[in-house]
């Protein structure tokens, strides 16, 4: 499957990190998803009912990742790509998940994961 619909620069905040002042606050979190759906469909279409809906996938992660308490990236992470390939037809997906406050002398740390049959070692969004 070689058509994507992706969503970059998800902002959310959210309660995440293993040191105890990190659990008293909230941090914000980067993400970029590409995910892996036949748009043909939807292209011959030209319906909504049969597209891969970006903004219904941002605002599920939103509300699952800001009610979200993990301590590492790595089980949040793991969480958000299974509710986006079990909830809404995606058969392999790309996440990027970066923490820029977490390193001061970094512009950010953080994630990336592949899942599902997005090919290994490809990374289009940077
Ligand atoms: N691979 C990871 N390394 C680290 C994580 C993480 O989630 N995954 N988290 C931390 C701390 O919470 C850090 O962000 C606090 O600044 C350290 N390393």
């Amino acid at each position: 499957m070689s058509d994507r619909v992706f969503i970059t620069g998800l902002a959310i905040d959210a309660t995440i990190g293993v040191y105890d002042w990190e659990r008293t606050i909230k941090q914000r979190l980067v993400l970029d998803l590409e995910m892996c759906f036949d748009i043909s469909t939807a292209a011959s279409t030209d319906d909504l009912v049969h597209a891969l809906d970006y903004s219904a996938v941002s605002q599920r992660i939103i509300s699952f990742v800001e009610a979200s308490a993990y301590q590492l990236l790595e089980a949040l992470a793991e969480q958000v790509a299974r509710i986006v390939m079990d909830e809404f037809s995606v058969s392999g997906l790309m996440l990027r998940m970066n923490k820029p406050g977490a390193v001061p002398e970094a512009a950010g740390v953080g994630l990336v994961i592949t899942r599902g049959d997005y090919p290994k070692g490809e990374r289009s969004l940077g």
